[in-house]
């Protein structure tokens, strides 16, 4: 099982960042060439995300590349760049339709062939930003082999929608939210929820990770170091959670012992779906 809680933007033209974002512990780190990084500074930031690659600081740390969306001059260098520097996966911004996905996944092909990299060895993220992309994104989860998860991104997708994000429960981004998630569960991938801008607001940066974490995203994209540790807390089961997957799991190994389908604890009914939940929690603390 590979955790995806959390996805850090580093912008690709800061050297700085480039070189020791490795030390906060993300889960993933994407190193963006898309909209944290000006047209003047595209071919820098190219560059100096290749040498990240390449000095394969990064260990256990997935490495992520946003490139410029398939609609930009700047997609294609961004991509040889990418897969030649060894990035585990590519992240493809503002993802509107399926025939995108499969012009990334062809010139990916092209370029593992050319350069020795392992066929199908380079996965795709797509993030969904608008209207058109939240409509196809059952499609677009599901039609490439290479994609291992498919993310919601906030902020243009707000935009595009005429409206703004609120505090609260956030209706403005429920449909978009039940959708993509939706998209990922049927293609058994996973999903991110948006990235939250305010660094400095824990407080309305954790109401929304207990959004993201209840409707059963697995994780979400993140702009600050400050954001992760509060992240990986929040998925992390507590241990009353632990200890009562435990028993769950006992009362369950006795209920086939004696050739029960359900039984309870606690006054609570123990049946398949209450079992796989309860092993979903015992995998979550192990690995987290
Ligand atoms: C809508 C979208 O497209 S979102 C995606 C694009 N946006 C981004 O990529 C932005 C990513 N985030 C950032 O660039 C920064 O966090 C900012 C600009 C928001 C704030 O930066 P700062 O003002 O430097 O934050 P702050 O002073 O709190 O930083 C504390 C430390 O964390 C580091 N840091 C902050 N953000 C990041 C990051 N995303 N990656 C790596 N390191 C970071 C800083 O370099 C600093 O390190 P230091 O103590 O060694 O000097
Ligand atoms: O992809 C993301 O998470 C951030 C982003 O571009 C957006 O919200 O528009
Ligand atoms: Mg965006």
């Amino acid at each position: 099982m590979k955790l995806r809680r959390s996805m850090m933007f580093v912008p690709g033209d800061n050297a700085g960042m480039l070189s020791n974002s490795y030390i906060y512990l993300p889960d993933s780190v994407m190193f963006d060439l898309e909209d944290a990084v000006s047209i003047a500074e595209k071919d820098t930031a190219r560059l100096l995300v290749y040498n990240t690659l390449k000095a394969k600081i990064y260990g256990d740390i997935e490495t992520v590349v946003r490139i410029n969306g398939v609609d930009t001059p700047f997609w294609e260098a961004d991509l040889e760049m990418a897969v030649r520097g060894g990035a585990e996966v590519i992240r493809l911004p503002k993802t509107e339709n399926v025939n995108e996905v499969k012009e990334l996944e062809i010139k990916i092909g092209k370029i593992e062939k050319e350069c020795g990299r392992e066929f199908g060895s380079t996965k795709i993220i797509t993030a969904i930003e608008s209207a058109s992309g939240v409509v196809n994104a059952v499609e677009i989860a599901a039609c490439s082999s290479r994609m291992v998860a498919i993310a919601l991104a906030g902020f243009d997708y707000l935009v595009d929608m005429q409206t703004e994000r609120s505090s609260g429960t956030e209706p403005e981004l429920f449909f978009a939210r039940a959708t993509v998630l939706h998209a990922a569960r049927a293609a058994k991938i996973d999903a991110f929820d948006v990235a939250y801008g305010n660094v400095n607001d824990e407080e309305g940066f954790m109401r929304e990770v207990n959004i993201a974490k209840n409707l059963g995203f697995n994780g979400k994209s993140l702009i600050h170091p400050r954001q992760i540790e509060l992240l990986h807390k929040a998925y992390k089961p507590t241990q009353p959670e632990l200890d009562h997957a435990k028993k769950v799991i006992e009362a369950a190994k006795t209920a086939e012992e004696k050739g029960l389908g359900v039984v309870s604890l606690n006054g609570k009914m123990i049946d398949p779906p209450v079992i796989q939940a309860a092993q979903r929690v015992i995998l979550l603390a192990d690995y987290s």
